[in-house]
């Protein structure tokens, strides 16, 4: 347990450590607390998944913990997960997205390489559709808009992985690049450790950048099928900054530095963003 008593986990991450402005201004005001109280679920869920200082086991006990205070449960050791209980309840929103994004977090907690891309694509779907689809439930968005959000997800989160990949290895020895194309392109997890890819790491990273490319190509439909404005403007933002990022990866080496976006270029995005979501929008 943590000191204060409970069996969540914060690492002291905010929301202005995170690629992606989940929270933002755009979200209409009655929601952005909801949106938080996501957020703060989903990262302190996170967090212990992620958590250097605890055992699996007590790991799959604290997310269990969440998952039965979810579900109802007194919670005093387990805030988020009660706020989130009773923010679900208020909105009226199935609490599948949270329980799907604990499966992700146990799934980090046991299983730390990737065979294949269908199994992070698998990973995908449980770590981040869920958010995507949280967001449009609570707007009252059709949910024909799915699928291009579970792309926009799935690809925010390969993008998040190869930004992470040396970090995510050396901290937590978790690797989510596909070891089938490491093994093909003669790369190996202990070239993480380089302070630059290799060029059999480098191939990798170029095939994982091209299978991520299709689902922004799919993501791209999302923000036509939105019916709120803000949501929309959000996710056209969103679909731009994946966009950008993917450009980075391709030109950049994740090992050599963090591939990350500067104020121009998310300024750059979020014009962008908002253009194209004005120009495709319905309402
Ligand atoms: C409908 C709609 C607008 C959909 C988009 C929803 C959205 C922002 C999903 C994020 C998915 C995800 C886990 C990204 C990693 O983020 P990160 O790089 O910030 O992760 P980290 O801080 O945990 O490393």
């Amino acid at each position: 347990m943590m000191p204060d008593g409970t069996v969540e986990h914060a690492s002291g991450k905010g929301s202005q450590d995170e690629n992606f402005p989940v929270g933002s201004l755009l979200i209409a005001a009655p929601l952005r607390r909801h949106v938080h109280t996501f957020y703060r679920f989903a990262r302190n869920a996170d967090d212990v998944a992620d958590a250097t200082d605890l055992t699996a086991e007590e790991k799959l006990r604290r997310l269990d913990r969440m998952a039965d205070v979810l579900n109802g449960a007194e919670g005093p050791d387990a805030p988020a997960a009660a706020m989130m209980r009773v923010s679900l309840r208020e909105c009226a929103i199935d609490p599948i997205h949270c329980h799907e994004l604990l499966d992700a977090f146990r799934q980090d907690a046991t299983k730390t390489r990737y065979a294949d891309w269908g199994e992070l694509m698998d990973y995908c779907r449980l770590s981040a559709a869920p958010v995507g689809r949280y967001l449009l439930d609570l707007h009252g968005e059709s949910r024909d808009t799915w699928p291009a959000s579970d792309a926009l997800c799935a690809a925010l989160q390969v993008i998040n992985h190869l930004q992470d990949c040396a970090k995510d290895f050396l901290k937590i020895d978790r690797v989510y690049i596909p070891a089938d194309w490491m093994a093909e392109d003669g790369t190996g997890i202990e070239d993480l450790r380089r302070p630059a890819a290799t060029p059999g790491l480098r191939r990798t990273l170029d095939r994982a950048v091209a299978a991520t490319r299709p689902l922004v190509e799919q993501a791209r439909r999302l923000p036509g099928g939105v019916k709120d404005r803000g949501l929309r403007a959000e996710s056209a933002i969103i679909v731009a900054l994946a966009e950008r990022l993917l450009q980075r990866l391709d030109r950049e080496d994740p090992l050599a530095k963090r591939v990350k976006l500067g104020p121009a270029a998310i300024a750059m995005a979020a014009a962008g963003g908002i253009f194209r979501s004005f120009l495709g929008g319905r309402s």
